[in-house]
């Protein structure tokens, strides 16, 4: 998935966002003095089913505050989800891509994106493009169904012509067995995680009760994306990247990946960061990486920017990594949040909120996924 724009934020802060003896946030140590950390969240009192507790609101008020400042700051955290997820279920999605990608070119090609609609299937080694050039990795990608199930091919019924984008069906692999049986948990898990992340962050911009139904109702039927990617080591002589610099399109990315450090890297929002800044965001066990897209920047005016990453995977090892965008709903409409606008104010702020305007998600969405690929 990739985002064009590159505008970079406004300066960010740099220190923890709570003492980490909470136990709710802490940083990863900074390489240096001029290197920021990304926080850690623990999500659980928000998760469905947590049991009522004398201690529950205030514990959501902990991660609420986690949340709004991990947003505002940095645009980039880790979400400890060890009390959501076991690590054989985590192991066991990323070997099921590493098992698939291992395939021969021939059979990975039989579920090939021009099998489906264009957009949905397997995209081979540099078919992805990222900023004109050429991404040096192989994927498979999965949409929510298709979002025109009423409407026929064309208006006159025609069903010869070529599927519009999103419209075909998602390609599985055959092999290895249980692939796709064992990505739907995961996608289901993954949508419960991202309802418990936006339930925070509403909390974490003092959204009322009836403001957080109406933002909830814009991403009940999540028009989700997950990519299970593959990346070869670049190798030697390559230009360096594996996954050009971008924004994400959409609401909440929620990554899991191979224990590999350094290559998935984040830029700095700072406006003085020299240009070639860039700080890893190193796997982290129990945890994955979540970061913001384009719709929260929106939701909020830019008071929470979406923020650049890329990744260059330089390791021997094969990496495997699986983003899942958690998104609003197709026709959802997405604009600025009275809620954003108030919590700016509060802090003495409201100069950040800018009027960016609003979007259909859907159509969005389709100008996106039409500059992504290589056929
Ligand atoms: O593979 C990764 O670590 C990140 C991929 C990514 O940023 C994307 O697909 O949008
Ligand atoms: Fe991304």
């Amino acid at each position: 998935m990739i985002a064009k724009r590159s505008r970079l934020g406004r300066q960010r802060s740099h220190e923890p966002t709570e003492p980490a003896s909470l136990n709710i946030i802490m940083t990863i140590p900074r390489a240096d003095d001029s290197t920021p950390s990304l926080p850690i969240i623990d999500p659980t009192p928000y998760l469905p089913a947590i049991p009522s507790s004398p201690t529950l609101a205030e514990e959501r008020a902990r991660t609420a505050k986690a949340l709004h400042e991990a947003c505002r700051d940095v645009g980039f955290f880790y979400l400890r989800v060890d009390s959501f997820l076991s690590k054989d279920e985590m192991d066991e999605v990323l070997d099921l891509g590493r098992e698939f990608f291992g395939r021969s070119k021939e059979e990975k090609e039989m579920i090939g994106l021009d099998k489906s609609d264009g957009v949905r299937g397997y995209q081979k080694l540099h078919q992805n493009i990222t900023q004109g050039k050429a991404d040096h990795h192989e994927g498979l990608d999965l949409y929510a169904p298709n979002p025109y199930p009423s409407r026929p091919k064309t208006e006159t019924g025609d069903t010869t012509r070529p599927l519009r984008p999103l419209e075909g069906p998602n390609l599985w692999p055959s092999h290895p067995e249980h692939f796709r049986s064992k990505m739907e948990t995961w996608i289901e898990k993954m949508k419960a995680l991202g309802t418990a992340v936006m339930h925070g962050m509403a909390d974490g911009l003092g959204m009322t009760g009836e403001e957080w139904d109406r933002l909830r109702g814009c991403v009940e039927e999540s028009f989700w994306v997950m990519r299970v990617i593959g990346y070869p080591p670049l190798p030697p002589g390559a230009d360096g990247i594996s996954c050009g610099e971008h924004k994400d399109y959409g609401c909440l990315t929620l990554l899991h990946a191979d224990p590999i450090p350094g290559s998935l890297q984040v830029r700095p929002r700072s406006t003085s960061s020299k240009a070639e800044e860039w700080i890893a965001a190193s796997p982290i066990e129990g945890c994955i990486v979540v970061n913001i897209g384009s719709m929260w920047e929106l939701w909020t005016g830019g008071y929470y920017p979406a923020t650049l990453h890329r990744v260059v995977h330089t390791s021997p090892k094969y990496r495997v990594s699986i983003p899942f965008f958690f998104e609003p709903n197709f026709d959802a409409q997405v604009g600025l949040l009275d809620a954003a606008r108030r919590k700016a104010g509060e802090e003495g702020r409201d100069d950040e909120v800018k009027e960016l305007g609003g979007r259909v998600y859907g159509e969005y969405l389709l100008e996106k996924v039409g500059g992504n690929f290589k056929y």
